[in-house]
């Protein structure tokens, strides 16, 4: 969990329904100073929800946070303050109280279309009350950091998906706020701009500011984040740095067959039985047109017992399997074996 003098946010009991739904069930967190804390989960498990409440673009029902000081509780209103209605579809609700503490990127961007890139950033920067001097040698510094320089003067309802969400992100970065909520910073984001926002992300955490970040690439949570929780229904089911889930969860291997379209069934089942029955402990842990994936949860397995019955099954199956891969279990598979527990739980 966390102390609220060195943590940047301390949430506890934090829930939300709607309509009686449980959307976020008594969800406790700690995020410290310096830290990136990936909040992980399905579609709908409850993330977004968060970050709302923690920001206080939404009610909370029960439960409380202190984030850097200030105690959002039960029943508060929304901190919104004020907000803009510049475009049709978006309407940006921004707390004064939190304007030069917190930075957030919500999942749909808060652009306003004629607005340029400079412009929407320099405006941020008197939000948030930096000196007029130097905003806007900080505006171009987020702008080259993030990779928008080629569209700082274009308006960004012009944007391209990926430098629409480039641009989210710096507005939640202008004036280095403490504290910092990205929601799917990097979604449609291609993958040479994902790393230079990654970069950006990381020069903050080094500079002692907090994220709280939602993802679903996992790639980019093993980069990024100190310490993880997934969510399920509204609730953590692990947390902990993504070294300690893999180690606790899931040590082992993976093995990846491709099979072949021509493949007799009884002949993948067969394929299927001598994998389980090789590495004792191993088990198929998802099939898919064509894709069987085996988990080998053992650690006196080598890398070299592992190669070699890939060539087995290779040479012994060759009518069954067209490639095979082994690796490491990574973050994904830690992730797969919880959400597979996400229920429908809507009426
Ligand atoms: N305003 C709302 N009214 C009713 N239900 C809502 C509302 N906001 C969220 N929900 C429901 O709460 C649950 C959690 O939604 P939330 O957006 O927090 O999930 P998420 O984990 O962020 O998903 P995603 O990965 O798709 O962004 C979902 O079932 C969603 O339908």
């Amino acid at each position: 969990m966390g102390e609220t003098e060195t943590d940047a946010l301390l949430a506890v009991g934090l829930s939300k329904s709607f309509k009686g739904f449980v959307a976020v069930d008594r969800l406790n967190i700690g995020v410290h100073r310096g830290e990136c804390f990936g909040l992980l989960g399905v579609n709908g498990a409850g993330k977004t929800t968060t970050i709302q409440m923690l920001t206080g673009a939404e009610v909370i029902n029960s439960g409380g946070s202190c984030i850097l000081g200030y105690n959002l509780g039960v029943n508060r209103r929304k901190v919104a303050t004020f907000s803009f209605t510049f475009s049709r579809i978006m309407v940006l609700r921004v707390s004064l109280q939190y304007l030069s503490q917190v930075g957030y990127c919500p999942q749909v961007d808060p652009l306003v279309n004629v607005m340029t890139a400079k412009e929407t950033l320099l405006m941020y920067a008197r939000l948030r009350g930096i000196p007029e001097s130097v905003a806007e040698q900080h505006v171009d510094s987020l702008i080259d950091q993030l990779g928008l320089t080629e569209y700082k003067d274009k308006c960004c309802g012009t944007y391209s998906g990926g430098n629409k969400r480039k641009l989210s992100t710096a507005i939640a970065m202008v004036g280095e706020p403490p504290l910092l909520f990205l929601d799917e910073p990097t979604l449609g984001v291609d993958p040479v701009s994902r790393r230079k926002i990654w970069n950006a992300l990381v020069d903050c955490t080094n500079n002692g500011q907090s994220i709280v970040l939602t993802s679903h690439s996992m790639e980019e949570c093993e980069y990024l984040c100190h310490r993880v929780g997934i969510m399920v229904n509204g609730r953590f089911r692990c947390l902990g740095s993504p070294q300690y889930l893999k180690d606790k969860y899931c040590q082992g291997y993976t093995i990846k067959v491709k099979t072949r379209m021509s493949a007799s069934a009884e002949k993948l089942e067969e394929l299927k039985a001598f994998l389980v029955q090789t590495f004792g402990g191993s088990f198929l842990r998802d099939e898919y047109i064509g894709r069987l994936n085996f988990l080998v949860e053992r650690r006196d397995v080598n890398w070299a017992q592992l190669f070699s019955t890939v060539r087995e099954i290779k040479t012994r199956f060759e009518d069954v399997v067209e490639d095979s891969l082994v690796g490491e279990t990574s973050l994904e598979d830690v992730f797969l074996s919880f959400t597979s527990k996400q229920v429908q739980q809507r009426p």
